[in-house]
């Protein structure tokens, strides 16, 4: 069994406040039914400054079955890092399935990239280096793209979900998913803003405001979950 005694290391402040909990779901239900392509992608993270940025195996596995259920012949991803969810996704769609990949930052994406390589699903990926924001308008430049994504991870600044949301809600299609990680913030979001470290206001401030946003837009069903960092799941319903 994976030792994972060190986990705190890594991880962020995690939405249970128990640590004996999270040890429990790790061991129990995450780690020992990871595939092998993940684990070693993860491992490889972890020596990586920021390694604590990747997405978390949990959220993994509820995403996992989403696209299963969803079956996406096109994805978008907004911020890879060392590629976790980018990986997860490609394993999950189809052979002929394209992923659309955007980070600022390629050499934490080349960290990955062997493992990706290795599992045999790097030519679903198109990555683009870019900061997110101008690639999603050139998308929406062509009114080809409108509505043909069926599905969209956005995992990058959070400052700007809500502006990738009004880009990509308009990129998904009427019954496609748009996730959103870290949307509780460690749980910060609850906090009295007092108690929050200087170093995560404006993470904070910006899942309060994206929370709101889409709990008001009537164009999607929504479900923010507390697994891993907050997982927001958005169904297009108009
Ligand atoms: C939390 S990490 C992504 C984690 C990734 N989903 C995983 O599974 O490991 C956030 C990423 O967003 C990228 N990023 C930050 N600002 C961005 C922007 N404006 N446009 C695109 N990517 C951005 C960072 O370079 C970083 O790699
Ligand atoms: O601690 C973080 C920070 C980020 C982050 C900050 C600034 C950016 O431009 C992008 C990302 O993202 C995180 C994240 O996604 C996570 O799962 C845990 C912690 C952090």
């Amino acid at each position: 069994m994976e030792n994972i005694k060190d986990t705190s290391i890594y991880r962020n402040p995690v939405i249970l406040q128990s640590e004996d909990l999270t040890k429990y779901i790790l061991e129990t239900a995450v780690y020992p039914r990871e595939p092998e392509a993940l684990k070693e992608l993860r491992k490889a993270t972890e020596n990586h400054p920021w390694g604590f940025m990747a997405t978390l195996p949990e959220a993994g596995q509820l995403m996992t079955i989403l696209l299963k259920l969803l079956n996406p012949k096109k994805t978008l991803e907004v911020g890879v890092f060392t590629g976790y969810s980018l990986l997860l996704t490609a394993l999950n769609i189809p052979h002929d399935g394209k992923i659309t990949a955007i980070d600022i930052d390629r050499k934490s994406y080349e960290v990955g990239l062997p493992v990706i390589k290795k599992a045999g699903v790097e030519h679903k990926i198109d990555f683009i280096e870019s900061p997110a924001l101008p690639i999603l308008d050139n998308l929406l430049e062509d009114p080809t793209n409108e509505g043909s994504f069926d599905f969209a991870f956005i995992d990058a600044d959070k400052e700007n979900y809500v502006k990738y949301h009004e880009r990509i809600i308009k990129l998904v299609k009427v019954g496609g998913l748009l996730v959103y990680d870290n949307t509780l913030w460690g749980g910060r979001v609850a906090w009295p803003e007092e108690d929050v470290p200087q170093h995560a206001k404006s993470g904070r401030q910006a899942a309060i405001e994206f929370n709101k946003t889409i709990t008001q837009d009537s164009r999607v069903e929504f479900a923010l979950t507390s697994i891993g960092d907050g997982l927001s799941v958005c169904r297009r319903i108009v």
